[in-house]
Parts: structure tokens; sequence; C-alpha cells
């Protein structure tokens, strides 16, 4: 269980049990005089020694002493970070090994550490004791040097210029865009600033936030406002998610004329979701708590907030009915930042995110400058690259286009393989022999095509006495809520995702990702397995494929090459998938056989299975049923569906094959999503 504690963030220790090994590592208490007399001052690196002429009183209090110590060691820091900072920096050497290529005009330096943001963010016009407190809370929260896209970020972002970022999944693209905002917006409700006197809660007038981020899910923007506020400590900087804790939401008194257009709002999202619909997941994932327009517990007036924001998070069509129902203006917005850039540009956002962008020029007064932008994502293809180049283009000095790294490989910490399974009826076997092997390490993340494959298989490994859940669209916010941090306290040893959680989610502690179901591009591949191998730690990724996938392993294997892995020679002669196969299996997941009939072990179809299992000798008993039952939905709801499903698939004429029922929903949805060139 230790394995899980490092997914919570911070590492907890069990002094009790290793209390005889801590005895070795604590500090014996020594007269400082005593043992640092004979210490020569330029060895005294530290500050231990005593003055040889102390002032009288002053060598023999001991907290007068330790208070002299702590400020002697602060002002050498202080000295050293400034040294550092000063020093001059090899900045193409630094490119070089950190694989940061920038491209544009007159581009501006990366930064190289931390400390040289202060001096950065001073020129841009910041108030230096604020850049300085960020930079101790960058310190303070166990951050370590700029990684490759932190320093090229920074440098574009703090020389007020446009950035288009690519860089490895796990690689802190997070903070490469909220440490420069944090950096360039003054904390608006630090006690010094204007903008505290006029908080208010209760005013009808829009929320007026100074920077925006864009995130696909309200789970990532749930991420990045957790990340955002433990890098803004109690500085004083707003950081809020529209729609989260009454921000951007109407007060009690206002609620029922908002109710009504909350109404319309529901349709008008409907309306858009139907219309945008792609990758039915993560819209799916997505439309629920937008549609949503007062939140629970709104309906109080002190739920209600709309001061100052320096930086609201949100999903983009929450905030296209804020705009719409004039909750929130962007009209002096300074920064927009579009995190998954390349998700937001598909089809079923790519409405909103115009309607965002139109949002930032519409009524903007004159000296409110333009909006600088930041787009970012592990992947980027052209397509996409070159329609956010479109809205970019123009912004003082153009944009910067940052690559860092290979841009179509994965993490390089992360161990890829692949696995041939033969038939459906072979991976749960597979799974099996996996998990019994050693070779499963949790915690483990396992991904599956369909939001019905991902019930069966936790239902699976939940029988099979694994301590699994599953996570998918088909769940109450407060339910991925839950199973998100079940997982992350190391409860759920293994949790079964469909490609919402593929993105940007930052599990800490991932030993290995599963793919079950082959990715159905290598967009979903790289970002599926990068939740493992994060932040320089070491992953593992196996991927099943069967013969059915077989004409697209070649996809795979290049992003395998591109990332460094060792690949068999018969790989990498196979042929590539022709473009129009490619586009076909991203429009369209492979069929594939029920996993529930693929267990062998009687077939749990609408609920009766549990019988078939208890009497092919396995172990069953009530608990694991109910817990069967609540991930399935329960069983007349898994009943129900599978009915509606097939009644569907007769119905549509499309598919007269029961196996094929989980891939119904996605299908649908996928057929209005963009061709990516990858
Ligand atoms: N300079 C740093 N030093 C130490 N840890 C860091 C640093 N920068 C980021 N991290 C940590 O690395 C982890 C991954 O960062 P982050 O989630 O921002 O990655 P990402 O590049 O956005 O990944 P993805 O593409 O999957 O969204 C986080 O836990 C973050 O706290």
């Amino acid at each position: 269980m230790d394995a899980f504690r490092t997914l919570a963030g911070g590492s907890r220790f069990d002094r009790k049990r290793f209390q005889s090994d801590i005895g070795h590592f604590q500090a014996v208490k020594q007269d400082p005089v005593a043992s640092t007399s004979a210490l020569p001052t330029e060895l005294d690196f530290f500050g231990v020694a005593q003055p040889a002429a102390a002032e009288p009183g002053t060598a023999s209090d001991p907290k007068a002493a330790k208070k002299e110590r702590k400020r002697k060691r602060a002002s050498e820091a202080a000295k050293t970070d400034a040294a550092a900072a000063a020093a001059p920096v090899d900045l193409a050497a630094l490119a070089r090994k950190h694989k940061i290529k920038l491209t544009g005009l007159d581009l501006p330096d990366p930064v190289p550490s931390v400390e040289a943001v202060v001096e950065r963010a001073v020129a841009a016009g910041s108030a230096r004791a604020d850049v300085e407190a960020l930079v101790r809370n960058w310190r303070a929260i166990g951050m370590k040097d700029p990684t490759g896209v932190q320093m090229a970020a920074w440098g574009t972002m703090l020389a007020n210029r446009d950035i288009l970022a690519c860089a490895p999944t796990g690689s802190g693209k997070t903070f490469s865009f909220i440490l420069p905002l944090l950096a360039l917006l003054p904390p608006s409700l630090a006690a010094s600033s204007p903008a505290a006197l006029s908080l208010t809660t209760t005013s009808s007038a829009p929320l007026r936030p100074r920077a925006v981020i864009i995130e696909p899910t309200r789970e990532l923007a749930m991420q990045v406002l957790r990340e955002a506020r433990r890098l803004a400590g109690d500085a004083g900087w707003k950081v809020a998610v529209l729609g989260e804790e009454g921000v951007g939401v109407q007060a009690k008194k206002e609620g029922k004329k908002k109710g009504k257009k909350g109404k319309k709002g529901e349709k008008a999202a409907d309306a858009a979701g139907a219309a945008g619909a792609v990758e039915g997941e993560s819209d799916r994932a997505d439309a629920p708590e937008q549609v949503a327009e007062v939140p629970e517990g709104g309906e109080k007036a002190d739920a209600s907030y709309n001061g100052p924001v320096d930086i609201l998070i949100t999903t983009p069509l929450r905030l296209v009915f804020a705009l719409k129902s004039s909750s929130v203006s962007l009209s002096t917005t300074s920064h927009l930042i579009l995190d998954e850039a390349d998700k937001l540009f598909e089809l079923n956002f790519l409405k909103q995110t115009d309607e965002i962008l139109a949002a930032c020029s519409k009524d903007r007064p004159a000296d409110a400058g333009d909006v600088r932008k930041g787009m970012f994502s592990a992947t980027m293809p052209s397509s996409v690259e070159e329609l956010a180049k479109g809205v970019m283009a123009g912004a003082g000095g153009g944009m910067v286009r940052a690559i860092v790294g290979h841009k179509e490989a994965a993490t390089a910490t992360i161990d890829q393989s692949l696995s041939f399974v033969n038939t459906e009826d072979h991976k749960l076997l597979s799974l099996r022999s996996l998990i019994t092997s050693g070779q499963f390490t949790p915690p483990v993340l396992i991904f599956v095509q369909s939001i019905q494959r991902a019930k069966e298989l936790a239902n699976e490994l939940i029988f099979d006495g694994i301590n699994a859940d599953a996570i998918h669209a088909d769940r109450t916010p407060e339910e991925r809520d839950q199973v998100v941090a079940r997982f992350a306290e190391g409860k759920v040893w293994c949790l079964i995702c469909t490609d919402v959680m593929a993105r940007g989610v930052d599990f800490k502690g991932v030993k290995l990702v599963i793919n079950y179901d082959f990715p159905q591009s290598a967009m979903s591949y790289i970002h599926r397995i990068g939740r493992t191998g994060r932040a320089g730690k070491a992953g593992r990724a196996v991927t099943f494929f069967t013969k059915a996938d077989a004409g697209h392993l070649k996809t795979i294997v290049n992003v395998m090459r591109a990332s460094g892995c060792a690949v068999p020679d018969w790989m990498l002669a196979l042929p590539n998938p022709s473009q129009d196969a490619k586009k076909a299996l991203k429009l369209r997941p492979i069929g594939r056989k029920d996993i529930a009939r693929t267990s062998g072990s009687g077939v749990p179809e609408h609920g009766e299975g549990e019988e078939g299992k208890k009497k092919g000798g396995k172990k069953g008993g009530e608990g694991k049923r109910r817990k069967r039952e609540r991930v399935m939905g329960g069983k007349e709801g898994v009943f129900k569906r599978r009915k509606e499903d097939e009644k569907g698939a007769t119905a549509s004429g499309k598919k007269g094959k029961k196996d094929q029922a989980e891939g119904d929903r996605p299908v649908k949805k996928a057929k209005r999503e963009i061709t990516l060139d990858e």
C-alpha cells in the first residue's frame, strides 16, 4: 500500500514504525560554540560558527544565536540565488540540453532558472515583492529547476508574446503557463491592492477575469485550480473555477430570472452538445456539469462571488453560457490559455473555442490592449497548428512556437511494449496472467474504448478480487471525484478508464498503464500512456493487440521508435496504415466482443452471471455483488441499457450483431469528428 501514498502528492512517513531508523538521522543537539569554535570562517557554509568577539550575552543566548544563524543563511541563500540569476548562461547549450526548439521572429530567451523570473517579470512591469513571493512559493512546494517547456514558456510569456507549445506528457506544462500568469498579474486580493477594497460578492456586474484558462474537462479544471493555488500560496491571487464556490454564479434574488435563462441555456447546451458532440466521451464528460448554470449552493446569496478574479479556469461550454448570460465578460481579459489546445480545436469544441476567442475582442476598450494567447499540449497535429496560427497571427512580434523533444513521441521515461493477445477471447486471460506474473505493479490505469466496456472490465476484476473501479462519462461529477480520490488514496488499485481520463490527469505515482483496447490514434496512445512516467519518474505501458488491430500496429510502433524504445525488427518492417484507414479508425472504434462474454466463466449477462460464477467455483459474496452493481449502475440499469443498445442497434438496422453493441455511442458521435493528420 505504501506505493499508493505517492499518489496523494506529498509522501508520508510512518514515524512510529521507523522510530529506530529515525534516530540515526536526528540531529544531535550540540553547543554551537563548542562544536564550531575551531571552524575556519571560509568553511562555515551554514553560518554556525560564532564570531570571535561576540556581543556580551549573545553567545550564551541560544535563541538569539539561532535567529542570527537563520538570518545569515537567508541572506547567503539570497546572494547565491541572485548570483545564479545574474550569472551568464549559455542559452544555446541549455536549449540543446532540454531539446527546446523555438521558432518565430525575434525570439525571447528561455528563462534558465526560477530566480531569473524575477528580473524578467520586473522588466515587464510587475512588482518585485510579488514575484519574489512567487519564487519562494515555488521552492517551498518542492518544485525543482524549470523543465524545458517551462524555460521556453516563461521566457515567451514574460516577453508579452503569444505561444504555441508542444511538450511531452508530464513535463510540467501546467506550471509553464501558471507561473508567468501569476508573475505578470499583481495579486488582486493582497492587502495593498486597490482591487481588494472594491471586492464585492452580490452585485450583478459581470465577472471580469484578468486571465482565463480553458480546460476540456471539469477534472482538469479542478486539477489546474489545485496546482495554481498551491503555487500562489497566500500571497493574495484569486484563482477560481467558473461555477464552483459560487464564482460567476448569480445570487438568489436574481436566481429566478436566471433560472429561465438557465433553461434556455440548457437547451442551448443540449443543442451545442448535439451539434458538436464528437468524441462522445469527453464531450459527455464536459456537458453535464456545464449545463448546470447554478451549481449546488448557488441559491444562497453568500455563495455567489463576482469580485476580482486573477485567473479563472473553466471548461468551454460553461464559459460560453456565462458569456451569453453576461455573468462573465472577457473584454478586459489580458491572457487566454488553451490547455490541451489540439482537443479544443477539434470539431466538438471548435464552435465554443471560436465564441470564446470572439468574446475577447468584443467591446474591448482601446486601452485594454490585445489579449495574449497561449496554447499548450503534448500533441499538436499540423492541421491544428494551422488553425492556431490563424488565431494568433499578428500578435505583437508574432507567435513563438516552442517544441520540446520529438513532436510525435511519448515521454522517454516510459517503457513501452506491445502484447499480442490473438482475439478478444484471450484478452482477459492475458490480463489475468499479467496480474499474477508479478509485473502488475499497482497503481494501474487500464484504458478501454467505451463506457460499457469500462463497466464490464471493472466488474470482471472486482469479481476476481482485484481492488478495481471504473471512471467514465456515465458517472456523475461527484462519483468521478470520489473515484479519483479513492484511487489517489490507494483505496482503488486499478482504475478502468475511457479516453475521458487520457488527457492531462496527473495521478502521481502511476506505475503501469495498460491499453486493454488498442488506442484509436497515435494521439490517444501518447496521452493515455502519458499518465505514467510523469515528472521524470519511470513508468511502464503495455498495449494489447488482437488480429483485428494488427493493421494499425505500425502507428504505435512509430511512436515507440520516436520515443527511443526498442522495437523488434519485424514490427519496424510492418507497413504503415493508409491515411484513410487511420481516419476510419479514429472515427469508428473496432467492433469488439463484449468483455462479459469473453470471461468464460458463466456470462454475467443481465445480472444473471453471478450465479454462473458461483457455480463455476469462483468466490462471490454479497459485498462483491453490491460493488459490481455500483460500478455497473445496478442490475436493472445494465439490463435496461443493454436492452436499449440492442433495440437501437436493431432499429437503426446498422448492427445485427450484439457483440458490436459497446461501440455504438462513440461511433455515432465520432462521425462528426475532425480528421487529424497524425
Ligand atoms: N520544475 C518542476 N520540478 C518538479 N516537479 C515539477 C516541475 N514542474 C512540474 N512538476 C510536476 O510534474 C508533474 C506533471 O506536471 P504537469 O501535470 O504540468 O504535466 P503536463 O506536461 O501538463 O502533462 P500532460 O501533457 O499529461 O497534461 C506535476 O505533478 C507537477 O507538479
